[in-house]
């Protein structure tokens, strides 16, 4: 007789984490990552359960992890795991029934109130007995479990010193590696994508190379900055410790409806136009603008950004200027209206007059040899990463195809989605291949705003989805820039390169530009419409730069791992509402001097005023046990203090509004 067929197993074992959106979207993790599995295990009657994780490395490596239960009573188990190996690596989770920790629970209660006292020996010596007959466990191991037997049912001795072996450490350590199971019920098999480190971790930096080197002639004409010009400004961001560069595009730009100054529809015969109104007789988007250079010119930018060990990303607009060869060879690209024009481009409530949008539904597969042809062309030029602008007015289902075929052919490409939209769409565009996404965290800035947006990009959306931090764009200068002054610059850079571990700085960020165009959320005499050289040296000259501070930040990246990982942010709480407190800290990971890895970041969002609180610290957290006092050495400053569980702070604006705090040890008490 065969027994019926049933969708749970002996040992239900269920809601397994890491997933994406989507079951059949594969969740993602970046090389080096710890990443916490977790699955929900349970069984019927009150007998012991446990957990265990199985790994395979896209090596075939194969790794086992005991899980622990989360919270009494949640039956929610977990284990962290580095993942440091690119590719795929699969994973699956078994729940058992846990013989040893059923004993002990049993024994140690019975045997103590003399209730079964022989009986609970006697169950205990053929459980070790059967153990140590286990050819999984080392020699050493079976030795003593056999000995322990002998102890249990050994009645010339004292109970008391036979019942010992219920709280024997060395057996309770050999059944927590290596569990006496039962009832074992194996899940389903997960994949998790591994990509590289690059996909999770980075600084970035955006600039226009047209300004660097650009040059205002007496007679108020431009003479433009170019991949020469421009790759001076390459070694002074490298010495800032950054290692991405984003280039707005640097295709020929139309002519047609081109923008002036301000947005202004009505741009003078010198207005270079805005970069994303890409395409001009000279050619689209495999061309460079000719006032750049020529393609050798680029090769050189990229060859020399990589010496500095800078990665070079390139914007990816699908959209056109009037005057962009699509427009002449492929109209049915674009939608043509009833009185025979095209409609141009919109992001409600912003209007681009300058360009055309695709339309993706006329020709899909055209547009997607072309589109997946003009990748392939950068791709061959050296670039590795592209920021991708406004997917969200693209489908969906372009982009997982076309993400999908630059991967399988180059795993090493990184796209960036430029999306500032509705969740739906923001999360989706991620699960379906953006190895990293702009957030909303340039419009969080109380204490409240980020825990609830840290929390949420670090815990709910973090199997697939990564933020990253940019404290401002060409389009964005929010109004805490605005108005906060120098401290409202400091407080945004320190949490934004400490909270994840990607995050980004739009040129002039460090020259504190703060001025917006009235009515705009974005800086006044922009840079998208206009040529704008600045003088950083001079600035840092004059005390008028976060450059080097800047700097200070991305080299505590570089030196603590902590703040390489996205998932381990955990807050304390602070008495007072503007002071917001984080710690990162990985089990396991350590600096550079081989000490353990942990970070508490005390912050002033109020760029206005000087505050003083007391942070009450969960110390366990900190990877230290509770009580703990320990040393704190601010990572800026070079202060060390002595902290414990409560510590009494004050962050001046007008000063240093921010402490990032290095965790040294515990002292012994
Ligand atoms: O729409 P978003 O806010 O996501 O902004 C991105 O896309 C815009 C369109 O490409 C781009 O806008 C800039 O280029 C337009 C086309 O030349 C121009 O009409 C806009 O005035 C100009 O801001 C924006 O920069 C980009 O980040």
């Amino acid at each position: 007789m065969t027994s019926p067929t049933t969708t749970v197993g002996r040992i239900p074992v269920g809601r397994l984490t890491p997933a994406s959106l989507e079951p059949e979207l594969r969740p993602k993790a970046f090389e080096g990552e710890v990443v916490p599995f977790r699955a929900t295990v349970f069984r019927e009657g009150h007998d012991a359960v446990g957990a265990m994780l199985h790994l395979v490395a896209p090596s075939g490596a194969t790794t086992e992890h005991r899980m622990h239960l989360m919270g009494q009573g949640l039956d929610r188990w977990e284990a962290d795991a580095l993942l440091d190996e690119v590719g795929e690596w699969r994973w699956r989770v078994t729940g058992f029934g846990d013989e040893f920790e059923t004993w002990v629970h049993d024994a140690g209660i019975k045997v103590p109130a003399g209730i079964d006292v022989e009986l609970m020996l006697e169950i205990g010596a053929r459980l070790l007995y059967r153990a140590s007959l286990q050819m999984i466990r080392p020699k050493a191991a079976r030795r003593r479990l056999a000995a322990s037997a002998r102890l249990l049912r050994n009645r010339a001795k004292p109970v008391d010193v036979r019942a010992a072996v219920i709280d024997d450490a060395a057996l309770h350590a050999e059944f927590h590696v290596r569990p006496y199971a039962s009832l074992t019920t194996t899940s389903p098999e997960h994949v998790i994508r591994v990509e590289r480190r690059a996909a999770g971790v980075g600084s970035w930096y955006e600039f226009f190379p047209r300004s660097e080197g650009a040059h205002r002639y007496k007679n108020g004409r431009w003479r433009s900055g170019n991949f020469r010009t421009a790759q001076k400004r390459l070694a002074e961001v490298a010495a800032m410790g950054f290692d991405v560069v984003y280039l707005p595009p640097i295709h020929p730009i139309g002519r047609a409806f081109r923008k002036g100054p301000n947005n202004t529809l009505d741009a003078g015969p010198d207005d270079p136009g805005s970069p994303w109104a890409i395409g001009a007789p000279e050619g689209g988007h495999d061309a460079i603008h000719p006032d750049l250079g020529r393609l050798r010119d680029f090769r050189a930018f990229v060859r020399r950004a990589n010496e500095l060990g800078l990665e070079i990303a390139m914007d990816f607009a699908l959209q056109a200027s009037p005057d962009h060869p699509w427009v002449t060879a492929h109209p049915e690209w674009f939608t043509t209206l009833p009185d025979g024009t095209i409609a141009y481009a919109e992001n409600p409530p912003k209007k681009y007059q300058d360009i055309y949008p695709i339309n993706f539904d006329n020709d899909p597969e055209g547009i997607r040899q072309e589109a997946l042809r003009v990748l392939r062309h950068w791709i061959a030029q050296g670039v590795r990463i592209f920021r991708v602008d406004n997917p969200h007015t693209k489908p969906l289902a372009f982009w997982e195809w076309i993400i999908g075929e630059v991967n399988a052919e180059h795993p090493d490409v990184v796209f960036l989605a430029e999306a500032f939209t509705r969740p739906a769409m923001m999360r989706s565009l991620a699960a379906v291949g953006f190895q990293q996404s702009y957030s909303y965290f340039t419009w969080r800035n109380t204490k409240e705003e980020l825990e609830e947006f840290l929390t949420s990009v670090s815990q709910e959306t973090a199997d697939y989805m990564r933020p990253n931090l940019f404290v401002n764009t060409p389009d964005i200068l929010t109004e805490y820039l605005q108005f906060g002054g120098p401290a409202a610059f400091t407080v945004r850079a320190s949490i934004a390169a400490t909270a994840a571990p990607l995050w980004g700085v739009y040129s002039g960020f460090e020259l504190f530009e703060s001025v917006a165009r009235p009515g705009a959320e974005e800086a006044i005499d922009n840079e998208k419409y206009e040529y704008k050289p600045r003088d950083f040296a001079r600035a840092e000259d004059e005390g008028r730069s976060l450059g080097l501070y800047l700097g200070i930040l991305n080299r505590i990246r570089a030196g603590h791992p902590a703040l390489g990982q996205l998932r381990n942010i955990r807050f304390h709480a602070t008495e007072d509402p503007a002071i917001l407190a984080y710690s990162k800290h990985v089990d396991g990971s350590f600096t550079r001097d081989g000490e353990p890895d942990t970070i508490i970041v005390v912050a002033n969002v109020d760029p206005h005023s000087v505050r003083e609180t007391t942070v009450h610290l969960d110390v366990t957290a900190l990877g230290l046990p509770e009580g703990s006092r320990f040393t704190v050495d601010e990572l800026v400053s070079g202060e060390t203090w002595e902290w414990g569980a409560s510590n009494y702070v004050r962050l001046d604006a007008f000063t240093m509004p921010v402490h990032i705090l290095h965790v040294r040890g515990a002292i012994d008490a």
